[in-house]
This record gives C-alpha cells, sequence and structure tokens, in this order.
C-alpha cells in the first residue's frame, strides 16, 4: 500500500532529478568540499539540560498552512536568540513549501548548528547540504534499507555532518543502534499516517540506552510537553509548529528550554 512517506518521497526524486541534471554531481561534490567546516552540535546537545532544535517550517502535510514565514533568517535569529541549540530548516518544496535558498539565508545569519530537513534518498543530496552550509542532516530510517541507512550515515561523517537517525518503532530504533547512531530522534508523528501520539518518544527512549543522544520530535506543543519528554530521557527536543505559531519566537524558544 502507498503510504503519505511513498508520495512526499516521489515528489523528492522528481525534484533531484530535475537539480542534477542542472548541476551534475561533480559540481556539486566540488562545493560540497569547499564549503566552510561544518560546526558540530553534539556538546550542545549533550550539555546540560534540555536542548531545542527549532524547526523553520512553513506548512505541512498533517496540518497545511502554519506560517507565512517570508523571512526565514531573520525567524532563524530570533530562536538563535531564545537560546536554540540548532535550527531545522525544511528544504522539501511540495509539501513543505521549503527550499534550498532557506537554507542558505538561514546560515548566513547564524552561527549555531543547522540541519537540512529533507527526505534524503540519495548520496546527491548529502552534498547538496553540506554545499549549502547544513552541519546536521536527517536520516529517516523508515525511508532507507540498512544498506542505505549505513552508507549514508558514513557518507555524512565523511563530509564532517551528524546525522540525526530519525525513528518512530522499536524496530527502527534497533535499526538506528545497529548502523551505530550517536544522535536518535524518535518522531512521535508516523510518517505513514501522520498521527501524532506524544507518548511515543518515552515508549522508545529505554530501547535507545544511554550512548546515543535522545531527540523527541513533533507533536510538542508546550513547554509542558517539551519537560514531559524531558522526564521521559529526552536530551532535545525538535519543534516546529508551536515555535512558527507563536508572536515572539524568540520567548517560545526560552520557555520550551525552561519546560
Ligand atoms: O511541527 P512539529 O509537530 O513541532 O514537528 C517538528 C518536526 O519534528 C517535524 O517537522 C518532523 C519530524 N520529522 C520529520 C521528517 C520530515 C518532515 C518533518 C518532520
Amino acid at each position: 500500500m502507498s503510504t503519505v512517506l511513498d508520495s512526499i518521497i516521489a515528489g523528492v526524486r522528481a525534484d533531484l532529478a530535475e537539480r542534477k541534471a542542472a548541476k551534475p554531481m561533480f559540481f556539486v561534490e566540488r562545493e560540497a568540499v569547499e564549503a566552510a567546516a561544518a560546526i558540530s552540535p553534539m556538546e550542545r546537545f549533550r550539555a546540560p539540560g534540555l536542548a531545542v532544535i527549532a524547526e523553520v517550517k512553513r506548512r505541512s502535510p498533517s496540518k497545511g498552512d502554519l506560517a507565512d514565514i517570508v523571512d526565514p533568517a531573520a525567524l532563524a535569529g530570533a530562536y538563535a536568540e531564545g537560546g536554540a541549540a540548532a535550527i531545522s530548516v525544511l528544504t522539501e518544496r511540495h509539501r513543505f513549501n521549503g527550499t534550498l535558498a532557506d537554507l542558505d539565508a538561514v546560515r548566513a545569519r547564524v552561527d549555531v548548528p543547522v540541519l537540512r530537513k529533507d527526505f534524503m534518498v540519495d548520496e546527491y543530496q548529502f552534498f547538496e547540504a553540506r554545499a549549502h552550509g547544513a552541519d546536521i542532516v536527517l536520516l529517516i530510517v523508515a525511508a532507507l534499507d540498512d544498506s542505505e541507512l549505513g552508507r549514508f550515515l558514513h557518507l555524512s561523517k565523511e563530509l564532517g555532518m551528524t546525522a540525526l537517525v530519525e525513528t518512530h518503532t522499536a524496530e527502527e530504533v534497533d535499526r538506528a543502534l545497529a548502523v551505530g547512531a550517536e544522535l536518535i530522534g524518535v518522531n512521535n508523528r508516523n510518517l505513514k499516517t501522520l498521527d501524532v501520539d506524544l507518548a511515543t518518544f518515552g515508549l522508545l527512549a529505554d530501547r535507545i540506552g544511554e550512548d546515543a543522544v535522545k531527540v523527541a520530535e513533533s507533536g510538542i506543543l508546550s513547554p509542558a510537553d517539551a519537560a514531559r519528554v524531558a522526564s521521559e530521557g529526552a536530551d532535545v527536543v525538535l519543534v516546529g509548529e508551536a515555535l512558527v505559531k507563536h508572536g515572539s519566537p524568540t520567548e517560545a524558544v526560552a520557555e520550551m528550554i525552561k519546560g
């Protein structure tokens, strides 16, 4: 049966084919190598207290339009001022209305690590992410087989980037651990049905164990939600909707950190 995730990835692959035709792999590889060194986020994520990855997100397949973000760099700057440990930028076009230009603008504005949030299914996207200044990339376990997961994790490291390996089930957590992921996310949203259940993180946290840094993703709508997942073992929360809809993004991030 075809899922939402499958249809998103079909759109991603079509866009990718166009970009590859316009700029062959050789050129994007060279740009990636020439880009300034990536910033490592792991120390920030491991520091005491709850870290926040604040997301620049205009729309989503589950919620439709969230916010009309005309200046993503200004939003990212406000997040950084509120104490965000990293900024996530959606670069998927069809469902999230994001672009690589958003990533460029955010990279140019902030000093904190930047996550390219997209559906990574091809080597090309990793070189591209680095060329556009990404420090972190997302690997969605549900979208990749074990060979891809291993290869992409390795390539991310080789390019100096940190991979956030996203899971949603116990089996996916085991696959993330098996490839040696050091930064593991639990998405409270099921990408195949788009249903959100905030309890998902707590159910999987113990299985991840103490060696990997744990990120609770999606459905964190309030400081109380952040405090809940922190009490269940989250080192980091990844928050989009609640921050883009809040009138004051700086305060919104600061409140989430306090929990
Ligand atoms: O807006 P929310 O519910 O705070 O969620 C943010 C983030 O977790 C979500 O955007 C996300 C998590 N994993 C993803 C994978 C692809 C696209 C988006 C996502």
